[in-house]
């Protein structure tokens, strides 16, 4: 480096004139010594028009590594890998993925909004005589930022921030993101104990693999890109940094993959909550506390997990009487509702509502259901679940993206008929799907269609005797009701009235 070079000679200079100085020092009285300090300091700064910033890679005690160090360490490797000729490897996302940085004692040049800084690594290494076990554990790594002292603003006002909050990102993007899961709050026992379990989440659905019509897939990735960045807009309007969504659509149309695309596509973790292990509301609150940033969390089946539907009613019902009746039996059946507790509806709205704007941010909530009609409404008003999406059986386009995934193949003689059949029959994507996988290796593109094209007849045909066997239970009932008339209309001939009907039967 050209400016390495320089500054090495003039080092050298530097270090004469302090050899020199220590020299006359010894030589000086006090007094004296302190204005030569001064003054040769002031010339220093004359002749240096640098500043230099360090950051040292450990905070205090070396208990905690500086979060400065880390973000500077990753924005160079992103920036600087092309310039610097020593790098240094190493292994990120559990082992999956290798990550250069630039080693130390190298030196790289960096440019922002036309100022130019130089990066330097290096290392302290300890002048202790003592044996280590561990030697590069005592090594204490810096960087050095060094820039013209007219660029001070410009560096320390807006270039530092620059380079923590690219070097963050790099960092959340290069992490192994996780899939957990609550373990069963009976076993939550023990000061240290683990509320959630985690495994590499590694599903590999993207919304391009996504069977589901182009447009509404560019909506809910607007939806999302523009959640992720609006930090300052939801502290702007008072409200928590969250969101929720209600995927719902008949089983295999693709809920659960909805939500791993859309972690991949935020880069965000996944927590799975089982609320049926969940003992109660508390404990609810305390697994969400335990949840980090940048995390979608979800809750599958609502409709099954708990009887969530009306239970808030219920418990109204249930107060108002007994307080009614009395006290005493109040606090009784309070006492056998916590014995035996479980999660309510109250409580997840809690969950969702309540405590979010007082930890933490950036978090989704996806709840997934069959059947949107048997959620309480309160649970999925907006506000709580923003955005309401519906999965349904597959069309012709989400079938076109299946065939692309499965076949490797976008268009085909047999399209249309599919397409025909697709519009007369409900048939869920993961069914198409299983019928476009080929059983056997001799099985093409066209064979595979084929079999899904006997397997949508077969459901249409299937749907069809279904309906003839509704309208025949449907004519049945009619026919059975309209046996009954005639008896009704003897009782107004007769002038009895309904109530002799009903103690003395039905007249023959
Ligand atoms: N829209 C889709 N796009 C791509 N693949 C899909 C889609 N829907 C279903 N599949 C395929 O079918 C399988 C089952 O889908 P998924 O588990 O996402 O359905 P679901 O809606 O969550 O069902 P359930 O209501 O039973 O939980 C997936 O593994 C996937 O391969
Ligand atoms: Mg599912």
């Amino acid at each position: 480096m050209i400016l390495g070079e320089t500054w090495t000679q003039l080092g050298s200079a530097i270090a004469g004139l302090t050899f020199a100085w220590v020299m006359f020092q010894e030589h000086f009285p006090p007094q004296l010594r302190g204005y030569i300090k001064k003054y040769s300091k002031k010339m220093v700064d004359f002749v240096y028009p640098y500043i230099e910033i360090k950051f040292d890679e450990f905070k205090g005690e070396r208990l905690k590594r500086s979060e400065a160090f880390s973000a500077i360490q990753n924005y160079l490797s992103a920036n600087s890998t092309k310039s610097a000729k020593r790098l240094k490897a190493d292994v990120v996302k559990d082992s999956q993925a290798l990550v250069l940085s630039m080693d130390d004692h190298e030196e790289v040049t960096d440019e922002f909004n036309g100022v130019k800084v130089w990066w330097a690594s290096s290392k302290n290494i300890p002048k202790t005589q003592s044996f280590s076990f561990y030697p590069a554990a005592d090594e204490k790594r810096y960087y050095r930022l060094t820039f013209h002292k007219n660029d001070r603003e410009i560096v320390t006002g807006s270039y530092l921030k620059h380079v923590l909050n690219e070097g963050k990102e790099i960092q959340a993007k290069n992490r192994q993101r996780k899939l957990y899961s609550n373990n069963p709050s009976k076993s939550w026992d023990g000061y240290k104990s683990t509320k959630w379990s985690h495994v590499p989440f590694e599903h590999p659905a993207t919304f391009d693999t996504l069977a589901m019509e182009e447009y509404k897939k560019e909506e809910i990735k607007k939806d999302l890109i523009k959640f992720s960045k609006s930090k300052d807009y939801y502290a702007k309007i008072g409200k928590a940094w969250k969101r929720g969504y209600l995927l719902y659509g008949p089983p295999g149309t693709g809920k659960s993959t909805m939500i791993a695309a859309m972690a991949n596509f935020l880069d965000y973790d996944v927590y799975d909550v089982e609320l049926t292990t969940v003992k109660d509301n508390s404990q609810l609150r305390k697994l969400l506390i335990e949840t980090s940033n940048k995390s979608i969390i979800v809750i599958e089946d609502i409709d099954c997990s708990l009887d969530l539907t009306g239970q808030r009613q219920k418990k109204k019902e249930n107060t108002q009487n007994n307080e009614e009746k009395d006290p005493v039996e109040k606090i009784k059946k309070d006492g056998e509702e916590s014995k035996g507790s479980q999660v309510t509806l109250s409580g997840l709205l809690n969950f969702i509502d309540g405590l979010w704007s007082s930890c933490g941010g950036e978090r989704i909530v996806v709840f997934t259901t069959n059947y949107i009609d048997r959620l309480d409404p309160a649970l999925i008003r907006r506000g709580r679940m923003d955005k309401h999406i519906e999965m349904s059986y597959c069309c012709f386009e989400a079938f076109k993206v299946l065939a692309h995934n499965y076949l490797d193949i976008d268009s085909h003689k047999l399209y249309a008929e599919v397409g025909l059949l697709l519009e007369e029959t409900n048939m869920s994507p993961a069914d198409v799907a299983e019928n476009l996988m080929p059983k056997s290796e001799d099985e093409d593109a066209e064979d595979c269609l084929k079999s899904l094209i006997e397997a949508l007849k077969a459901a249409k045909e299937e749907a069809a005797r279904k309906k003839d066997e509704e309208v025949a239970r449907l004519m049945v009932e009619k026919e059975e009701k309209e046996k009954e008339q005639p008896s009704q209309e003897k009782v107004k001939e007769n002038g009895i009235s309904a109530k002799e009907v009903k103690e003395n039967g039905v007249i023959a």
